[in-house]
């Protein structure tokens, strides 16, 4: 681990340390990110194409482009980025996710330069990048616009950075803590802590404050009788992305 930690709460890194060899176990501790993961994708790539002018038909469109995914896990974000073409750092404070990431990208055929850091060491470093992909991470920190602020040094002028998390009202406590954690069991109980879920407002305000320019927000929403997740402009209620340039 490279020096500053002061965005990392060590007990959120913690669960995801005992987690750790679960990752790409598709009805395992991450089911429901494997769940979500087309639908995120699908917004995902639409906006990075947006910002950078990509044809996403052409066969490696974000060739070129450097993208640091911030609390990459077990690497589910980093391994689609990849084979689109773009040179990917993945990097979590959770060590134990490291080894998991790298063997499962070698096992693929996939050059990610995956690395046991934090945004803040990163920014330290003078690291730069085209997209920073903060999917799921903020709800983790200590400190959240101390981490925004980070991951904005870390992106070149004109970059993007998407993030992802989970409002914070009556619903999401029923969905994504009784629903996920307790009824579902889709996840550990205790993975979540309802206390740090962000709304919508809240995060626009820490993006705006972090020194980026929030250009979109989106709603990640389940739909139980389906069972699949989808893109909504107009429900944010529970999961929710951000999309923000930095000027
Ligand atoms: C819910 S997982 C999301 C993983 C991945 N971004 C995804 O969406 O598939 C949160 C990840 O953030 C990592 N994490 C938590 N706090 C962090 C911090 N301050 N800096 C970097 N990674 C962090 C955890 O170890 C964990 O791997």
């Amino acid at each position: 681990m490279q020096a500053a930690q002061t965005t990392v709460d060590p007990a959120e890194v913690a669960k995801f340390e005992a987690m750790a060899a679960e990752w790409w176990d598709v009805n395992g501790k991450f089911k429901p990110l494997h769940m979500m993961n087309p639908c995120r994708l699908d917004y995902i790539t639409q906006q990075i194409a947006k910002q950078f002018d990509r044809d996403l038909t052409s066969p490696e469109p974000f060739k070129g482009l450097r993208l640091l995914d911030i609390g990459c896990g077990g690497g589910l974000l980093s391994e689609p980025m990849a084979r689109l073409g773009a040179e990917v750092v993945g990097a979590d404070a959770a060590e134990g996710n490291i080894p998991v990431a790298q063997i499962h990208a070698e096992q693929q055929g996939l050059d990610i330069d995956y690395r046991h850091t934090t945004a803040e060491a990163l920014a330290e470093a003078g690291e730069q990048f085209d997209v920073v992909l903060n999917m799921e991470v903020v709800e983790h920190v200590a400190d959240p616009l101390a981490y925004l602020t980070a991951c904005q040094k870390l992106l070149k002028p004109g970059g993007l950075m998407l993030c992802s998390t989970i409002n914070r009202n009556p619903k999401s406590y029923l969905v994504a803590i009784i629903g996920a954690e307790h009824i579902m069991r889709w996840l550990p109980k205790g993975t979540h802590e309802w206390n740090k879920f962000i709304t919508p407002g809240e995060l626009v305000e820490l993006i705006k404050n972090a020194g980026l320019e929030p250009v979109d927000r989106t709603g990640f929403v389940f739909n139980p009788i389906a069972w699949s997740w989808s893109l909504s402009d107009r429900d944010l209620s529970v999961n929710y992305v951000t999309a923000s340039v930095k000027r």
